[in-house]
């Protein structure tokens, strides 16, 4: 809104020192979180959760962009800059101040939300995690996120990839991931060591017959080792060996080598 003050007038006045224990890097230039917010599509009208808003910059371009945004901070200090943002977007922002890997985030909203965050690398890769995790379809309807771009890297990687293990795997198997945009380090403040990326991820129906648990361990074991040898790393998971002969997956091969498509053939056959 255009009565907003500026993003750096609003830390200054709240003394918003950005702080290392949080992973604070902010985020000012409005046409850069304007194109963030474009990330997960058009959405004017629909429920959008971000995760760490600091003070606000993203949280207004989602605003700008029309969304119903409902966003947790643990930093009490960003809570009036926030107050303020709730109060000139009236009954568009919800501010709840608390810890994203605490709250049960899902019983926030009537629909499916999209996902929108950036984060301090490893909450941003524990939610992740978590999101990737849950039972399928999931409760969110994408997931726009700020990381290193190496962590990007490992997300959306493809197989023969020195990028790419169980994060892709997991990524993949049942979404589609991709790197929507870089961000140079300059970007923030204050700048992080590393470049960037924000990660676009779009659930897709689950292949029928597979059980994540079994995926998994199958992708722990392959990629725990995964200079070594199908048939020797694939050894302490039960039956997998004989899968592998079912699958016609040679088990001489290395685990880079081995596509999403065939370790979803894998699982499928040990979760019978
Ligand atoms: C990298 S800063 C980004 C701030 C703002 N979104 C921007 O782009 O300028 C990360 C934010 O996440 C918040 N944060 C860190 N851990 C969190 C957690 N577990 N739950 C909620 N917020 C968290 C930090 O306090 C900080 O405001």
């Amino acid at each position: 809104m255009s009565d907003l003050p500026p993003l750096r007038e609003v830390i200054r006045r709240h003394g918003l020192s950005a702080s290392k224990a949080l992973g604070q890097n902010f985020l000012f230039d409005e046409k850069l979180l304007d194109r963030i917010a474009t990330v997960p599509g058009n959405i004017a009208g629909a429920e959008v959760f971000e995760v760490g808003p600091g003070p606000g910059g993203l949280t207004r371009a989602l605003l700008r962009a029309g969304a119903q945004v409902t966003a947790v901070e643990r930093d009490r200090r960003c809570m009036p800059p926030l107050a303020e943002l709730a109060e000139a977007w009236p009954g568009k922002l919800t501010v709840i101040e608390g810890d994203a890997l605490e709250i049960d985030a899902p019983s926030l909203f009537t629909g499916k939300p999209h996902i929108v965050a950036n984060l301090p690398y490893n909450v941003g890769t524990a939610l992740l995690v978590r999101w990737l995790s849950a039972a399928w379809m999931p409760w969110w309807q994408s997931l726009s996120l700020m990381f290193q771009r190496e962590v990007a890297e490992r997300i959306v990687a493809a197989p023969g990839s020195d990028a790419y293990g169980r994060l892709a795997v997991l990524a993949q198997w049942r979404a589609t991931a991709k790197i929507a945009m870089p961000v140079h380090r300059s970007a923030f403040t204050p700048p992080p060591k590393v470049m960037s990326a924000v990660v676009h991820i779009v659930p897709r129906p689950a292949p029928q017959g597979i059980r994540l648990d079994r995926l998994e361990a199958l992708t722990a074991a392959a990629f725990g080792q995964r200079r070594k040898m199908l048939r020797q790393s694939l050894k302490p998971v039960p039956a997998a060996i004989a899968a592998m002969d079912a699958a016609g997956i040679d088990s001489s091969r290395r685990a880079e080598t081995v596509t999403v498509a065939e370790y979803v053939a894998l699982a499928r056959i040990l979760s019978d």
